[in-house]
């Protein structure tokens, strides 16, 4: 039987995968609103994506808790987080939704459990040690992230995680503004601002990545309404003129959302 404590932070991880996909307008990205720079995924497709990956994350929690940091704890992971890919990729017939979200998150229910906290500091710090123990049955793979980061020397998810998710924490960090929707919206901007998004370089290259983290940057400083603001519908054409999509940085905005709001 599966105890609820599990299930419960499992549910919370999945639903803030959902909240993720359903928050809009999100330029390039899949909202409600429009498929961005996709033509083979939408919102709902991504429910379903989020659906398949509860099991994986109630065994995750499962096995982790209250485990010391070590590797044995990084393998068991790692094999669950295979299969979480896999079963994403049956459930979409092969479309990538969640590869990031699902290490992302993985990593974070791993330390939730292992430490018993919803302290975001000692998670973060403990889901970063988790991710520099080397799982030695990851079989290297030519994914679009691996040739990205290797053509541009960029650190991708893989990175982000090892250096303690600085992104994250900083959208995290953003202080509340108007209301709850500038407030998110503006913790998305910063993710667009400062994440070296992978599947942005892929789809283009540097320099768009570059002028793209900057429009974000002056729209996510800007006091005034986002929506009323002409550099936002810019950056959706932008978008779409580069057929961009900051997938990464929409991982890490569910993640956000995810530990802001641990029951
Ligand atoms: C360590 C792994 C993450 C290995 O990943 P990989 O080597 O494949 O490459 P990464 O570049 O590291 O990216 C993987 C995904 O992470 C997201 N991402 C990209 N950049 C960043 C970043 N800077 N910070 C954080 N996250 C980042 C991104 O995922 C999202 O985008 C995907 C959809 O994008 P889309 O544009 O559709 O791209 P594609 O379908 O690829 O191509 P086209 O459409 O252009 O044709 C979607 O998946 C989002 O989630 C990257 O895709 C990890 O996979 C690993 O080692 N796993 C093993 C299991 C394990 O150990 N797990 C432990 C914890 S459970
Ligand atoms: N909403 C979204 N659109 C495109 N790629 C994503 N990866 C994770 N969430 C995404």
């Amino acid at each position: 039987m599966i105890e609820t404590k599990f299930l419960q932070l499992a549910q919370q991880a999945v639903a803030a995968l959902k909240w993720e996909v359903s928050f809009s307008p999100k330029p390039g990205l899949v909202d409600t609103y429009s498929n961005g720079s996709h033509t083979d995924m939408d919102w709902k497709l991504f429910y379903k994506s989020a659906d398949s990956l509860l099991d994986s994350f109630v065994e995750i929690a499962e096995k982790s808790y209250r485990q010391p940091i070590a590797l044995p704890l990084r393998e068991e992971i790692g094999r669950i987080g295979r299969i979480a890919e896999k079963d994403m990729f049956q459930a979409t017939n092969g479309v990538n939704t969640h590869k990031g979200a699902i290490w992302s998150m993985g990593l974070l229910i791993s330390a939730i459990s292992s430490q018993q906290t919803k302290n975001i500091e000692t998670i973060l710090l403990t889901a970063k040690d988790l991710s520099r123990l080397p799982d030695k049955n990851v079989i290297p793979k030519k994914t679009h992230g691996a040739v990205t980061k290797q053509k541009y020397a960029l650190t991708g998810a893989k990175g982000e995680a090892q250096n303690g998710f600085p992104n994250l924490a900083k959208a995290l960090a953003f202080k509340p503004q108007l209301d709850d929707f500038d407030t998110w919206m503006r913790r998305l901007l910063v993710l667009y601002s400062n994440v070296d998004d992978t599947n942005i370089v892929y789809r283009s290259n540097l320099n768009v990545l570059r002028d793209f983290q900057n429009l974000s940057t002056q729209i996510a400083v800007d006091p005034r309404n986002i929506l009323n603001n002409p550099q936002f519908e810019k950056l959706n054409d932008f978008t779409r003129e580069h057929n961009i999509s900051p997938g990464g940085c929409a991982d890490l905005f569910a993640a956000s959302y995810f530990l802001k709001h641990l029951k």
